[in-house]
C-alpha cells in the first residue's frame, strides 16, 4: 500500500504554488537508444532541483530538452505554464552554465557579463550598473577590467554564473559546471551556487553524477536510471527512504542482504555498529560475528570491510565514525557488529 502511494498523483498540490517547469510524459529516443522515458514531474518556482545518476542514465538528455536544444520524440515541456516544444532555446529565457564555460577569452570580466544584455538590446544606459551588481553578487566586484586569463578557474565559474543571470532569467539550468575543479573549489561553488540560488530565488535545474553535491545543494533530488526518474524527493527523504534499491545504492553505501523471501534487506554503512565484542553493542537486536577483511582509515571515520559467515560469507562495509571508541580494529580480528531493525531498508523483489 505504502508502495502503491508513493509520489503518486493523487498528492494535493497546496493552493497558490506556482510550477516552474511542468514535464508531462516526454520520451526522447534517439537511432534505438530510449534516452529518457516517461518522464513526469513538476517543479516549484524558486526550487533548486538535481539531476542525479550514474553516466549513460539520460540526464543531460532532459536537461537539454528542457533547453530547448532538443524535441522530445513525445510528450511535452511547459514552463511557466506554456508549452514550449516548438520555442528555440534563445526564446525560452534561460540562463545556462556547462562545464565548458563558454566564456569569450579576448572580453574582460564585464564584456562577458554584459554580453547577453546586448544580445537583447537592453538600454545601453542601464548595462554598467546591472553588470557591477551581478559581479558583486558572485563576489567579484572590483574584478570587471581583468581579462579571463587573469582570472582563476573559480573566478572564471563566477563570471559564467553572472553571465547567466544578469538578464533575470525565468530558469537557470546547470549541467555539470563543476565537474573539472578540485574538490576543495567544487565544494566552495556548490555552497556559492546555493546561495546565489537562494538570494535570488531563481528556479534552477542541476545535472550531476555526484551524490554529495546533489545532497547539499538541493531542494529536490531526481534520480535517473537507464533512462527513468526513480524517484524525485527532497534529500533527507532520498537518503532515508529511497524509493527503490537503485536508489539505496546510488546515494549513500548500503549493503544488501537477500532474504528468503526474495526481498532486498539493505542496511547503510554508518548504521552498522563495530566492537571486539558483544558488550560493545548495547540496543542492537541483530548482532553478528565477523573478521575485518580490510580496514581504512580517513580522519574522520574508519571504513571497515567485514567478512561474515553466517550471512553467506557477505562482505559488509561498516562507518565507525568515533574511532577514537576503541582502537583501530587491524584486518584479521575477529569482530562483533551490531544494528537495530528499525535501520533496515526492505525492498520488494
Ligand atoms: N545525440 C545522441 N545520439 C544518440 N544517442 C545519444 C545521443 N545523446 C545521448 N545519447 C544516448 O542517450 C543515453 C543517455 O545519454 P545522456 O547524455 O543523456 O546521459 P547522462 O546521464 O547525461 O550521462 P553522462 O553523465 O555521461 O553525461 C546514452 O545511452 C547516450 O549514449
Amino acid at each position: 500500500m505504502q508502495v502503491a502511494l508513493r509520489g503518486s498523483s493523487i498528492k494535493a498540490k497546496p493552493e497558490g504554488v506556482a510550477i516552474a517547469v511542468s514535464v508531462k510524459a516526454v520520451n526522447m529516443v534517439y537511432d534505438g537508444v530510449h534516452a529518457v522515458r516517461s518522464a513526469s514531474f513538476d517543479l516549484e518556482t524558486g526550487k533548486f532541483l538535481t539531476i542525479l545518476g550514474p553516466s549513460g542514465s539520460g540526464k543531460t538528455t532532459l536537461l537539454r530538452l528542457i533547453a530547448g536544444f532538443q524535441r522530445p520524440t513525445s510528450g511535452e515541456i511547459f514552463i511557466n505554464g506554456a508549452a514550449v516544444s516548438a520555442v528555440p532555446p534563445h526564446r525560452r529565457s534561460i540562463g545556462m552554465v556547462f562545464q565548458k564555460l563558454a566564456l569569450f577569452p579576448h572580453m574582460t570580466a564585464a564584456e562577458n557579463v554584459a554580453f547577453p544584455l546586448k544580445m537583447r538590446r537592453s538600454d545601453a544606459r542601464d548595462i554598467p550598473a546591472r553588470v557591477e551588481r551581478y559581479l558583486d553578487m558572485v563576489r567579484l566586484g572590483g574584478y570587471g577590467t581583468r581579462r579571463l586569463h587573469e582570472l582563476s578557474g573559480g573566478q572564471q565559474q563566477r563570471v559564467a554564473i553572472a553571465r547567466a543571470l544578469v538578464f533575470e532569467p525565468d530558469l537557470l539550468l546547470l549541467d555539470e559546471p563543476l565537474a573539472a575543479l578540485d574538490r576543495k573549489l567544487r565544494e566552495e561553488m556548490q555552497l556559492e551556487f546555493r546561495r546565489i540560488q537562494r538570494e535570488l530565488g531563481v528556479t534552477t535545474i542541476n545535472v550531476t553524477h555526484d551524490q554529495r553535491e546533489a545532497l547539499v545543494v538541493s531542494d529536490e533530488i531526481i534520480v535517473m536510471d537507464g533512462g527513468e526518474i526513480q524517484q524525485k524527493a527532497r534529500p533527507a527523504e532520498t537518503y532515508r527512504s529511497p524509493s527503490n534499491a537503485f536508489v539505496a545504492n546510488f546515494i549513500g553505501v548500503t549493503n544488501f542482504l537477500d532474504a528468503p523471501d526474495g526481498e532486498r534487506r539493505a542496511i547503510r554503512a554508518e548504521k552498522i555498529r563495530i566492537a571486539p565484542t558483544r558488550d560493545g553493542l548495547d540496543g542492537a537486536d541483530t548482532i553478528v560475528e565477523g573478521v575485518v577483511a580490510d580496514a581504512i582509515f580517513e580522519g574522520e571515520r574508519v571504513v571497515y570491510e567485514v567478512r561474515v559467515a553466517s550471512l553467506g560469507d557477505a562482505l559488509l562495509r561498516v562507518f565507525d565514525h568515533d574511532p577514537s571508541a576503541h582502537s583501530q580494529l587491524e584486518a584479521g580480528s575477529a569482530v562483533h557488529l551490531g544494528w537495530t531493525a528499525g535501520d533496515v531498508l526492505h525492498f520488494k523483489p
